[in-house]
C-alpha cells in the first residue's frame, strides 16, 4: 500500500487548526451510545463469578423461611412468670419445630433451629444454670418478648427480586443465589476482544532488545485490567509497522472480534498505519483526538455490524489510561451493567498547568486521592502501586484539598 499523505489524517488536520479535538464527555458518550450489548448465555453457578446477570433472580422463599433461632440457648414463652423451667426437649437445626405446651417448661434451642411453637423468646444459654433437666435464669436476668428470634420474612417475602439483572456477581451475589436455588443463570457472554499492538522497535518480553528495541509491555497491562475484571477473553497478536500484515490482521479481526484494541501507529508518523487503514475499512471514525492529556491521539471506531474498535495512543501510560477511562466503562456496558464514575476528594491542593482535561495516576488512602502525574506519557515507572486513574477536567487550573474527582480504579 503506497504511503498516505499526511495530510489525510484528522490529527494532522487539527495540528493546523482544521479540526477541533472533542473533549472527554463527548468521546465518551460517542462510545457509550454505539454500544450495543452483548448476547446471553447459560452457566451454572460455579461457572458464575464476576459475570454479569442478565435477568433478576427472586426469592423462592420469604427470606428466612422459617422463625429461626439466633442463639444456643432455651426457647420459653415470655407470659410465663417461672424463673426455672423444665427441660421438656431439645430442638435441634434441621429438625421439625417442636411444641411447648406448659409455661414452667422450656425446650432447649440450638442457632439455625426452627422455633418451637408455644414459645416466643430465646434466652442464650450463658444466661441460665441447667442441672439435671431443669434451666434457671442466672440472677439479674432479663429479656425483651421475642428477642433473638429471626423472623419468617422479616428480610424479605417470597418472590421478592434478591438480584437485579444488570448485577456483577460476586461473592455474596453468588451466595445469595445458592441461598434462593439458584444454581443455573442467564449471564452476558464474554465479549471476543483482540489487541493488536503495533511497532518495529517492539519486542517480546522473553527476548534480548538491541540498543533501539523496547521489550512490549501492552498487553500485560490490558489483559489483566480486561480479563481480571472478567469484561472479556482477550487474544493479542503484534504487528510490525508493515501495511499489509496491519491490513491483513485488521481484516480477520473485523470479521472475528466483538472489540478490537490497538496500541500504537495512531499518531502522525510517516508509519503510523493504523488510522488510514481503519479508515479503509470502515470509514471515517466517530473521532480521532480528544483534548486530554496523556492520550489525545485516541481514535474510536464503530460502523453496524462491526466491532467496536479502540485505537489507542501507544505511549505506555496513554494506552493505561484511555483503558481504564473509556474500554473498561465501555466493556462493563456492552455486557448490560451501568457503569458510574466514583468520585473521590483530593487530599491536598494540585496545580494542573496542562492545557488539556487530564488523566491521572491516583493513590487512595482513608477516602483521599494524592495525583501522581507522570513526567510524560511514557513514563510508566510512575504507574507502579497507583490504583487507578482519576480526571483534572479542567485544564490550567488549581484545585484545592477536598475538590471532587471522578475516580476510574483498575479494579
Ligand atoms: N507530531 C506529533 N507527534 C506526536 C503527537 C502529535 O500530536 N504530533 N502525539 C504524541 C502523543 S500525545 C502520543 S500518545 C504518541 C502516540 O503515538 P502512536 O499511537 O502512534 O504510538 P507509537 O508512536 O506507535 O508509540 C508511542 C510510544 O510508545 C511505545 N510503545 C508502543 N507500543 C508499545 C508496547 N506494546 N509496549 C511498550 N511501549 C510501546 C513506542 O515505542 C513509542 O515510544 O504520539 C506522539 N507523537
Ligand atoms: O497522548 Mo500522549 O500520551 O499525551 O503522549
Amino acid at each position: 500500500m503506497p504511503a498516505l499523505a499526511l495530510e489525510t489524517y484528522p490529527l494532522w488536520q487539527e495540528a493546523k487548526g482544521v479540526l477541533p479535538l472533542i473533549s472527554m464527555k463527548e468521546a465518551e458518550s460517542l462510545i457509550l451510545s454505539s454500544l450495543e450489548h452483548l448476547p446471553a448465555e447459560h452457566i451454572n453457578a460455579d461457572q458464575a463469578y464476576q459475570r454479569v446477570l442478565r435477568h433478576p433472580i427472586f426469592a423462592d422463599r420469604p427470606a428466612p423461611p422459617f422463625d429461626r433461632v439466633m442463639m444456643d440457648g432455651i426457647a420459653i414463652h415470655s407470659s410465663s412468670t417461672s424463673k426455672s423451667f423444665i427441660i421438656s426437649g431439645t430442638q435441634a437445626a434441621g429438625a421439625p419445630a417442636l411444641h411447648l405446651n406448659q409455661p414452667d417448661h422450656c425446650l432447649e434451642v440450638m442457632t439455625g433451629a426452627p422455633l418451637p411453637s408455644g414459645t416466643d423468646t430465646v434466652i442464650p444459654v450463658e444466661q441460665i444454670e441447667v442441672s439435671g433437666q431443669r434451666a434457671t435464669l442466672l440472677p439479674d436476668t432479663t429479656f425483651e418478648p421475642g428477642q433473638f428470634i429471626h423472623r419468617t420474612g422479616s428480610d424479605c417475602a417470597a418472590n421478592t427480586t434478591v438480584l437485579p439483572e444488570g448485577i456483577k456477581l460476586g461473592p455474596m451475589e453468588l451466595a445469595i443465589a445458592a441461598s434462593v436455588g439458584a444454581t443455573e443463570m442467564s449471564v452476558s457472554k464474554l465479549p471476543s476482544i483482540h489487541l493488536l499492538t503495533t511497532g518495529d522497535e517492539v519486542i517480546d518480553p522473553t527476548e534480548t532488545p538491541t540498543d533501539f528495541q523496547i521489550r512490549r509491555s501492552h498487553p500485560s497491562a490490558l489483559i489483566p485490567l480486561i480479563e481480571g475484571n472478567k469484561l472479556g477473553k482477550v487474544k493479542h497478536l503484534h504487528l510490525a509497522d508493515d501495511p499489509d500484515a496491519i491490513e491483513q490482521a485488521l481484516a480477520s479481526s473485523l470479521e472475528q472480534a466483538d472489540v478490537l484494541i490497538l496500541t500504537g501507529g495512531i499518531s502522525m508518523g510517516k508509519f503510523d498505519w493504523v488510522a488510514p487503514l481503519l479508515r479503509k475499512h470502515l470509514g471515517e471514525p466517530h473521532f480521532h483526538g480528544v483534548a486530554q492529556r496523556p492520550g489525545k491521539p485516541f481514535a474510536y471506531w464503530k460502523s453496524h455490524g462491526s466491532p467496536s474498535v479502540f485505537a489507542l495512543p501507544g505511549n505506555p501510560v496513554s494506552v493505561t489510561a484511555t483503558a481504564t477511562r473509556y474500554l473498561l466503562p465501555a466493556l462493563m456496558t456492552m455486557l448490560g451493567m451501568k457503569p458510574t464514575a466514583q468520585r473521590a476528594p483530593l487530599a491536598g491542593d494540585f496545580l494542573w498547568s496542562a492545557p488539556l482535561t487530564g488523566i491521572l495516576p491516583y493513590t487512595m488512602q482513608d477516602g483521599c486521592i494524592t495525583l501522581h502525574p507522570p513526567r510524560n506519557s511514557g513514563d510508566y515507572l510512575t504507574l507502579a502501586g497507583k490504583q487507578g486513574f482519576a480526571v483534572v477536567s479542567e485544564p490550567k487550573k488549581q484545585y484545592t484539598a477536598g475538590t471532587l474527582l471522578d475516580i476510574y480504579p483498575f479494579f
